[in-house]
């Protein structure tokens, strides 16, 4: 097993990643909870079936409550949100109880968010079922989706652990690995050019990627990640570089309707997309045509889908929370892993896009 230590503003906690690793939860519990009095666990119908059974079996004695939300994205609305606080409620949930986010990163934001605010804030733990989640189940950002965008309502609220168990990665389909991947891309561009040549030499096929290939791959991604959140918590400054490619991808997320798109295949398209705006703008020298090349050999799509209107995308990226006033600020590169902040005006973007 694997301990990384995330350390913010806010919070210090322990990511605990390897094989079987969900089976030391019930001592981790029994440790920091000593007067826990009742689990919430936050799930969807599809980790439910895969994989509720065996962490059943290690919370045996604490009879945990179970909420079901839809699969994916889906799972991140008004509707869901509430439903699930209702559980908590009608279960006589308290401050000494405890919820745990079982599933992917959807899941994980919506579990965070219910636990951010019921009753002010109550203990949460992530237990992460996708490679998506290595990013999404660190650092605290949690929320659910609004018709305008993309995370709209949520808060920055950390867990107090999180039990990342390698053996739950096993069932993942084929998009889902996609989704997760590109998130590990993202990092690794954003912040370490010898993590990216390791990726450029080593994944050629994401159905292959060995069980050691993906853990160093997702450890890599986890310290990169505490990199930025243990400077900058609440996304005052250098955390937004985390963003690169999220700015186009909630976009496209958005207008394809949530959960028609993976979050991660789409940010990929935004990646490419700040890619060529770096080029262009900051002079980055980076062989695109590769990168694009490799990435499709990986299964991404590398276009914007062509009945998505331009204009309605870019109306949408002004929504973004790194826009200030009038302004788009994307993240792109200076050079492979030195990140910065820009701002694009709309017409250049709708024009970039066109050309896209
Ligand atoms: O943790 C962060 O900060 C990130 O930006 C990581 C992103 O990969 C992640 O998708 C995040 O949830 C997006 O945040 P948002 O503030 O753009 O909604």
């Amino acid at each position: 097993m694997d301990t990384i230590h995330i350390q913010t503003e806010s919070k210090k906690y322990n990511v605990f990643v390897g094989k079987g690793v969900r089976n030391q939860l019930d001592t981790f519990l029994a440790n920091h909870f000593p007067d826990l009095t009742r689990i919430l666990i936050i799930t969807d119908e599809t980790v439910a079936k895969l994989h509720l059974e065996k962490l059943l079996l290690v919370l045996k004695p604490w009879e945990p409550i179970i909420y079901k939300g839809p699969s994916g994205e889906k799972t991140k609305t008004f509707e869901v949100y509430y439903d699930a606080l209702s559980t908590a409620l009608e279960n006589h949930l308290d401050r000494k109880s405890v919820i745990l986010s079982f599933g992917g990163g959807a899941v994980g934001d919506l579990s965070g968010f219910v636990a951010s605010s019921f009753m002010r804030g109550i203990p949460f733990i992530q237990i992460p079922t996708t490679i998506l989640a290595h990013d999404s189940a660190v650092g605290g950002k949690v929320a659910i989706n609004h018709p305008h965008g993309k995370n709209m309502i949520g808060a920055f609220y950390q867990p107090e652990a999180v039990f990342y168990d390698l053996e739950l990665l096993t069932t993942l389909p084929e998009h889902e690995i996609r989704s997760g991947f590109a998130e590990v891309i993202k990092h690794a561009l954003i912040s370490d050019a010898r993590f990216y040549e390791w990726l450029r030499n080593n994944v050629d096929d994401l159905n292959l990627i060995t069980l050691d290939q993906l853990s160093y791959s997702l450890i890599k991604g986890i310290k990169i990640k505490n990199e930025f959140v243990s400077q900058d918590e609440r996304e005052m400054g250098i955390r937004a570089y985390l963003n690169l490619g999220h700015t186009l991808g909630h976009a496209i997320e958005s207008e394809m309707g949530y959960g028609n798109f993976t979050h991660g295949e789409a940010v990929m398209i935004g990646m490419i997309f700040a890619l060529k705006l770096s080029k262009k703008l900051l002079g980055l020298t980076f062989d695109l045509e590769e990168f694009i090349e490799w990435v499709e050999q990986l299964g991404y799509k590398t276009k914007v889908p062509n009945h998505l209107s331009f204009e309605k995308l870019v109306a949408k990226m002004k929504q973004d929370k790194k826009s200030v006033g009038d302004s788009i600020r994307f993240v792109l590169l200076e050079q492979l892993g030195q990140p910065k902040l820009q701002k694009i005006s709309e017409t250049i973007l709708l024009e970039e896009l066109k050309r896209f």
